[in-house]
């Protein structure tokens, strides 16, 4: 479980998160949502660290991490697939996936998930990552992130870019990355229709504040239009 309690979160002296507590549950996956610009981002930035400056307290299993540095936050078990996937072009899909395992224990072997969840990785794993689709991408910065054997996952608008008959694959790795590893996910997203699918609970952000949560199913049409309608 990941509780995150009274979180301020400043980029200089810009406070971009106010006064938020959100909890995702063990096994559970909890949808951030919210319109652009609003600091989902910033919440899972927070949560490693990434920000100038931050607040309040964030539990990994009742241990306190907001005073550690990033790389004790991904060593205790929180991995991070960032928006935009960060691959690195030039390297293969096996030193992509192994980098990953440097945030915890250092590089092994490529996890035994891979090719049970990404068939494509495990057979080209001598290809350079920049070859890749988006959406082959998007699988390397998942199993990139499996690589530190994390307890949490942050994914971050995991399906933004990426072909539409594609998107739904991606979909359902994080499904199963859920039910199957029994990972607790952080998943930001835009796309309510996902979030309902995947998702157990929901938290949803207006101007750095939680403006509503709570179980997924009790996620109304009225709040989406008020908090996500453009
Ligand atoms: N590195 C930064 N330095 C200063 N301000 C920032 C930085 N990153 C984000 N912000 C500001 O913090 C606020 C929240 O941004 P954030 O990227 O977290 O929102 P978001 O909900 O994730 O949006 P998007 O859906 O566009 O990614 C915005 O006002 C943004 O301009």
């Amino acid at each position: 479980m990941l509780t995150l309690t009274n979180l301020d979160s400043f980029y200089g002296r810009s406070q971009a998160l106010h006064d938020v507590s959100v909890t995702a549950r063990a096994g559970t996956i909890l949808a951030v949502l919210g319109r652009n610009g609003v600091g989902k981002t910033t919440l899972l930035r927070s949560i490693l660290g990434l920000t100038d400056r931050q607040s309040g307290a964030i539990r990994l299993e009742g241990e306190d991490l907001a005073a550690q540095p990033t790389y004790r936050r991904a060593k205790a078990g929180i991995a991070y697939v960032p928006q935009g996937r960060m691959i690195i072009p030039d390297f293969t899909i096996r030193e992509n996936i192994l980098m990953g395992g440097f945030a915890a224990k250092g590089p092994r072997a490529i996890p035994e998930i891979v090719p049970k969840i990404f068939p494509y990785l495990m057979d080209n794993l001598d290809r350079p990552g920049g070859v890749l689709s988006g959406g082959q991408q998007q699988q390397l910065a998942i199993a990139r992130a499996l690589a530190a054997e994390p307890k949490v996952l942050l994914m971050d608008e995991p399906t933004e870019g990426i072909q539409p008959n594609i998107v739904e694959q991606i979909e359902d790795i994080i499904i199963r990355l859920n039910t199957e590893l029994g990972l607790t996910i952080i998943l930001v997203e835009q796309n309510v229709g996902f979030a309902r699918r995947a998702a157990h609970d929901f938290a949803m952000l207006e101007n750095g504040r939680v403006v509503a949560d709570g179980a997924i199913a009790s996620l109304t049409e009225e709040t989406v239009t008020r908090h996500m309608a453009i």
